[in-house]
């Protein structure tokens, strides 16, 4: 039997809905993943070895070759930049990124300080506006950072909105869409192309892309 194909599954909200994508493609992949504290899920019958990972280190494994491919938010690779090929857009996990803070605040100050945990996204998208900030990084709960003035504005994810409401928060530009990708190890790709190539295609399928 030829080596196992290796995919990096994110842990967590994008989880079901990735996994449902697959089955749907022909890869029963989901079942018990979820419930079991295993890390490591192996389908010997459709020769596929699943990792459970932080959806912030999938790209990571998918990098290094640990996983041949992955599922990842598209914040997730705008913030890491990272030597993998983008191979599909799932249209899964619907987001975007913003800029938020509190309202009637006018960004005056000389370098505002930005609190985020897209500190490249953050960088990036003020450099573009010609704006010098500082970056306040943090790992969750951003919105706390402007109602106690640890920052002026924050740049984070926003999906239904009401994280800002219910924080009395107001959006001020929207910065990028997001969903999650389909991502390949560059040297898999060359070399698990006849296990790669087919899933693209049916996971395509799936999503609506013709291939
Ligand atoms: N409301 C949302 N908040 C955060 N991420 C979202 C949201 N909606 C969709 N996403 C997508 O889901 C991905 C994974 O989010 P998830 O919260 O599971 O991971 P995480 O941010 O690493 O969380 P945690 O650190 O709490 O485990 C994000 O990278 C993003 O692409
Ligand atoms: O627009 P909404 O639907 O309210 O979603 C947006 C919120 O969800 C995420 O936080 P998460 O739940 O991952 O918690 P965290 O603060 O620990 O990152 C994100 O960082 C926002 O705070």
């Amino acid at each position: 039997m030829t080596k196992p194909l290796t995919i990096a599954m994110p842990k967590g909200r994008i989880f079901e809905e990735a996994a449902g994508l697959m089955q749907q493609a022909g890869y029963d992949i989901g079942a018990g993943a979820e419930e079991s504290r295993k890390l490591i899920l192996e389908f010997p019958e459709q020769n596929i070895n699943v990792m459970m990972a932080k959806p912030m280190d999938v790209v990571t494994y998918v990098e290094y070759g640990a996983a041949d491919i992955g599922i990842a938010g598209k914040d997730v690779l705008l913030e890491q930049d990272r030597d993998v090929y983008e191979v599909l857009d799932l249209k899964i996990s619907p987001c975007y990124i913003a800029v938020a803070g509190l309202p009637d605040q006018p960004l005056s100050r000389i370098a505002p300080k930005i609190a985020t945990k897209y500190p490249k996204v953050a960088s990036d998208y003020y450099r573009e506006q010609g704006e010098q900030i500082e970056i306040i990084p943090l790992n969750g709960s951003i919105e706390l950072a402007p109602l106690i003035g640890l920052s002026d504005r924050i740049v984070d994810i926003v999906s239904t909105g009401r994280t800002l409401k219910e924080n009395g928060l107001v959006e001020y530009e929207k910065i990028t869409e997001i969903t999650s990708r389909l991502i390949v190890n560059p040297v898999s790709y060359r070399t698990k192309s006849e296990r790669i190539d087919p899933l693209i295609e049916k996971m395509g399928e799936q999503v609506g892309v013709n291939s």
